[in-house]
């Protein structure tokens, strides 16, 4: 992700901007194929990747890694066993490039920062009472401001899937970019800003095009699929349609928004699919962890397995690695 002063400004308030204007804006995008995203998205799983190109993508998709915890049951030390992971996530191996981010619940955004302290790995924090969303905005800015305050790098928000289903687009667009501002940091910068669809609830691939222009709108630095806590989660397509979103956004403004698959992601193949989803559909410029994530609390360990049977021609079994 480009360093702390390139997230995008908070777009300015347009109080022309009515339910009725972002309905017909919404309304009036192209029709998604389905037919055409799952065929596409099945076509993948037949594709074989060789040797050195998959060594570049495990590494890749290494680097693009948000490791994520997100359990009542988190604490102190899970998170800095997590982090400790995350800088090095093979101790015995310094060739292995560290992860892009650790996620966390809000409360323990100081221990992932104090983990991570000089080590190149993001802090990333769920936030806007995650995972459903159902609080009172106010609520929801002061969980922000709170996880920003604490040193988060980025704020991954879940937009108000009630809202955006009974067609308040206006509502879900003013909650996104008023959580925009508050991931400003007083001293100047801000933290960046994921914005959560929760596509397994968005009923639609039509809804999930639409909710992906909605939250770039409303100034997004990142899309992102889904919580982890809904099924299905980061399917490929819907990833596809995302990617087609962030390509088409660029080209009707200029903006460059990042995509964040998450939820279910497990194995190296997994991964190596979406990286060449992201090639063929939004462009090579895709490629690289400031413009695209993969949230995933259980990849990190297989990434490592199929990297160690490349360079050295056998497997070390998952005992070999810490847990992730
Ligand atoms: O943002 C990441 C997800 O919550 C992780 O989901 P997962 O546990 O299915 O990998």
């Amino acid at each position: 992700m480009p360093d702390d002063n390139t997230a995008t400004p908070a777009p300015a308030v347009d109080a022309s901007l009515s339910n009725a204007s972002l309905r017909a804006a919404l309304h009036g995008l192209p029709g998604v194929d389905e037919v055409g995203a799952r065929a596409r998205a099945a076509g993948l799983a037949t594709r074989s990747i060789k040797t050195t190109a998959k060594a570049q993508g495990i590494d890749l998709a290494i680097r693009m890694v948000d490791l994520t915890t997100l359990e009542g049951a988190d604490t102190p030390g899970k998170v800095r066993a997590l982090a400790a992971k995350a800088r090095r996530p093979d101790p015995a191996d310094r060739s292995v490039p560290h992860a892009a981010a650790v996620c966390v619940y809000p409360d323990l955004v100081g221990v992932a920062v104090r983990a991570l302290r000089g080590s190149g790995v993001g802090v990333a924090s769920v936030a806007t009472a995650f995972p459903a969303g159902r609080a009172p905005l106010e609520v929801k800015l002061l969980d922000t401001r709170q996880a920003v305050a604490d040193g988060a790098d980025e704020i991954d928000m879940v937009i108000d899937r009630g809202a955006f289903l009974a067609g308040d687009y206006r509502k879900v667009h003013d909650e996104i970019a008023a959580v925009k501002e508050a991931c400003a940091r007083p001293g100047g910068g801000a933290a960046h800003l994921k914005v959560i669809l929760e596509t397994g609830e968005l009923e639609t691939y039509d809804n999930v095009r639409r909710a992906s222009w909605l939250a770039m709108r409303a100034g997004a630095d990142f899309i992102k699929t889904s919580t982890g806590k809904v099924a299905p989660a980061a399917t490929l397509p819907v990833t596809l349609v995302m990617l087609e979103a962030v390509r088409d956004f660029r080209a009707a403004t200029g903006r460059q928004v990042g995509v964040k698959p998450a939820g279910g992601i497990r194995t190296a193949k997994d991964a190596l699919r979406l990286l060449v989803l992201v090639n063929e559909t939004a462009g090579p410029d895709w490629l690289d962890p400031a413009w695209f994530r993969i949230g995933a609390s259980s990849l990190l360990n297989d990434l490592l397995m199929q990297r160690t049977r490349l360079t050295t021609g056998t497997y070390s079994g998952p005992d070999y690695y810490t847990l992730d």
